[in-house]
């Protein structure tokens, strides 16, 4: 009876001008403890963590993962402790696939390559930019449409984590719903020069080019209309602020910050006190690495 333990990092996409592009992982993860169950019985399912999930929503996502690469799975006992919080512009649907698909992984019928792991992550999330940043960690820059899937990944700027979390309710859907059909061109140019110097920036490790090439036209200022405190957040000005960008569809922000992180995150959560909305300040570290898994103990007695 195979046991093992898989964790997935928390992302944040995006980063600004690299709208639908640009993650970078960060140091928050789901970890899911398996352990396969003998045939006949029940899959299993338990939940815990500083987000324990409340309802089936990203079991749903690993139990997808799984059925992806193995349809065929045995029964599992899975033990899913979360940190991540939920629905938060944070990444917790694209680590729950990428569980989901590691599992599957372990229980296919022939080797899959890790590519095409990362592929299929990518499919079920539908956002390569979450999906990829949870499965490499790092930072990475993905391209996707009738052309496939084209991907590269770098490691994580040296730079310590601001998360900044709104008690704002805002699904994906609604955050995406705000966004125009059509778009001025001095619009998109000013992005497109933004997000290739952005991708320029991590493939250089020029910290000091962040805070230039994360300012965005394309989204973040239809999201600041359902976000209050979001738009004099991204306009703060700190010499420790790296880069500050609306983290994923929201509502949470994330701030990239050279030292100390907790002043900048503290001046991030007063433009939403300002606003009338309550928050939650988290300094995690970036994430060098993504998916990982470790063998657990062996099973001692019941199945
Ligand atoms: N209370 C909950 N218990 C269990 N699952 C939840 C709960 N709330 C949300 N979820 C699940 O968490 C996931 C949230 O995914 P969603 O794509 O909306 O946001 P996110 O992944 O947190 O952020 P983003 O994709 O914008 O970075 C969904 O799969 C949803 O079903
Ligand atoms: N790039 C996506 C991320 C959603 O998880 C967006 O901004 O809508």
């Amino acid at each position: 009876m195979r046991a093992f333990r898989i964790s997935a990092p928390a992302s944040s996409a995006n980063l600004g001008a690299g709208f639908d592009a640009v993650g970078i992982a960060i140091e928050i993860r789901i970890t899911a403890e398996v352990r396969e169950r003998a045939p006949g019985l029940a899959n299993r399912w338990t939940y815990r963590g500083a987000h324990a999930p409340t309802h089936d929503g990203l079991r749903t996502c690993i139990e997808a993962g799984i059925a992806a690469l193995a349809p065929s799975a045995p029964p599992l006992d899975v033990d899913l402790d979360n940190a991540i919080p939920l629905g938060a512009g944070l990444g917790s649907s694209a680590a729950a696939y990428a569980i989901g698909v590691a599992i599957g992984a372990q229980f296919a019928p022939a080797t899959i390559e890790d590519d095409v792991q990362a592929r299929a992550v990518a499919a079920l999330e539908g956002h390569p930019d979450n999906a990829l940043a949870a499965w490499y960690g790092g930072a990475v820059v993905a391209a996707t449409g009738d052309d496939g899937l084209t991907s590269i990944r770098f490691p994580p700027p040296d730079v310590r984590a601001a998360v900044v979390v709104p008690s704002i309710v805002l699904p994906t859907a609604e955050a995406r719903a705000l966004l125009p059909q059509t778009y001025a061109r001095a619009d998109v140019v000013h992005n497109i020069q933004r997000a290739a110097l952005l991708g320029a920036a991590l493939a250089a490790g020029r910290i000091d080019l962040l805070r230039a090439a994360v300012r965005d036209t394309l989204h973040q200022p239809y999201r600041a209309a359902a976000i209050p405190g979001l738009r004099e957040a991204l306009a703060l000005e700190d010499p420790a602020l790296a880069a500050v960008a609306l983290s994923g569809a929201g509502p949470s922000v994330l701030a990239l910050v050279f030292g100390d992180p907790r002043p900048v995150a503290a001046r991030i959560a007063a433009c939403f006190e300002r606003a009338g909305v309550a928050s939650t300040v988290l300094t995690p570290a970036l994430a060098a690495s993504g998916v990982s898994m470790t063998l657990a103990e062996p099973a001692t007695g019941s199945a």
